[in-house]
C-alpha cells in the first residue's frame, strides 16, 4: 500500500506555506521586562464561562489530542477581545519523555514540558471554518504544564489517550467535564496578536498566554505518549510536536 508522507517538521513548513515566515507567526518568546501592561486589560476582564457538559469526545488527530467540544455556552470576551469568542476545541504541545521543553511560547528563553490551548472562534463568523483564516478569527488560551503534582482536573483527559492511540482514533467523553478546571488559578496573562503554530499557520489568532503555569504529573506527562503518530522509522510515540518560537517582527506584547 501507498505509506502517507511523514508530516514534515517545522523547518520546511515555509516550502508549502510561505506565511511561515510572515509577520505574525507564533509561537514566540515572551520577554517580560518588554511586555507592556495595559490598564485596558483589567478595566474590562476576560470573562470564560465554560458549561461542565461541553466536552464530546477525544481524538488523536495525528499531530496531538484534541478535546472536541460542542461550542453551546462555553465563551469568553473581554480582555483584549472585542468581541465574543466560542471555545471549539484543545489540545497541547509537548517535549520528550522526562524533558523540559515541549511548550510552544517561552518566556525569558525558559521551556515549560508541555503547554495546552483552548481554540476559540470569533461568534461575528459563522462557522470555524470561516473564521480561522480571519485577522481576528480565534483567539487561542495557552496554558504551560509544569512538572509536579497530579492534576486531579487534567486525569479524566490525560486518563483516555490510552484508549485514542492511531490517527482518527475517537472515544466519546460521557462524563461532565469543564475545562475550565485547566486554567491556572490567577488570571494573569499576556496577550499578542499571532498566528496558528501548524500549518496552514494563518495569522488569524489572538493569543492569550496565562502566566502561571499548572502542575501535572509526570505520568500525566508521559500518558501523552500513549498517543501514537507516524515517524520516519514507522509508527513511534508522539512527542515534539511543538513550533519553535518566531521572531517577533516588531509585535508589542501587552500584559495585565
Ligand atoms: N496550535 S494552535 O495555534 O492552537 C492551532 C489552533 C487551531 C488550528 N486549526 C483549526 O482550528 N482548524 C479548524 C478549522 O478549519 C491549528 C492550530
Ligand atoms: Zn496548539
Amino acid at each position: 500500500q501507498v505509506a502517507s508522507p511523514v508530516p514534515q517538521g517545522p523547518n520546511k513548513w515555509h516550502e508549502q506555506f510561505p506565511i511561515a515566515k510572515g509577520q505574525r507567526q507564533s509561537p514566540i518568546d515572551i520577554v517580560t521586562s518588554n511586555a507592556k501592561v495595559d490598564k485596558a486589560l483589567s478595566d474590562n476582564p476576560l470573562k470564560v464561562s465554560y458549561s461542565n457538559n461541553c466536552c464530546q469526545s477525544v481524538t488523536n488527530t495525528g499531530a496531538s489530542f484534541q478535546v472536541v467540544v460542542d461550542g453551546a455556552g462555553t465563551e469568553i470576551s473581554g480582555g483584549p477581545l472585542d468581541s465574543t469568542y466560542k471555545l471549539v476545541q484543545f489540545h497541547a504541545h509537548w517535549g520528550p519523555l522526562g524533558g523540559d521543553e515541549g511548550s510552544e511560547h517561552t518566556v525569558d528563553g525558559v521551556t515549560y514540558p508541555a503547554e495546552l490551548h483552548l481554540v476559540h472562534w470569533n461568534q461575528k463568523y459563522k462557522d470555524v471554518g470561516e473564521a480561522v483564516d480571519k485577522p481576528d478569527g480565534l483567539a487561542v488560551i495557552g496554558v504551560f504544564f509544569s512538572r509536579g503534582k497530579e492534576h486531579a482536573g487534567f486525569k479524566p483527559i490525560s486518563d483516555l489517550f490510552a484508549k485514542v492511540p492511531r490517527k482518527a482514533d475517537k472515544v466519546d467523553i460521557s462524563f461532565n467535564y469543564d475545562p475550565a478546571c485547566l486554567l491556572p488559578a490567577r488570571r494573569d496573562y499576556w496577550t499578542y496578536l499571532g498566528s496558528l503554530t501548524t500549518p496552514p499557520l494563518f495569522e488569524s489568532v489572538t493569543w492569550i498566554v496565562m502566566k502561571d503555569p499548572v502542575e501535572v504529573s509526570a505520568e500525566q506527562l508521559a500518558a501523552l505518549r500513549n498517543l501514537l503518530w507516524e515517524t520516519p522509522s514507522g509508527e513511534g510515540q508522539m512527542c515534539n510536536n511543538y513550533r519553535p518560537p518566531q521572531p517577533l517582527q516588531g509585535r508589542l506584547v501587552r500584559s495585565t
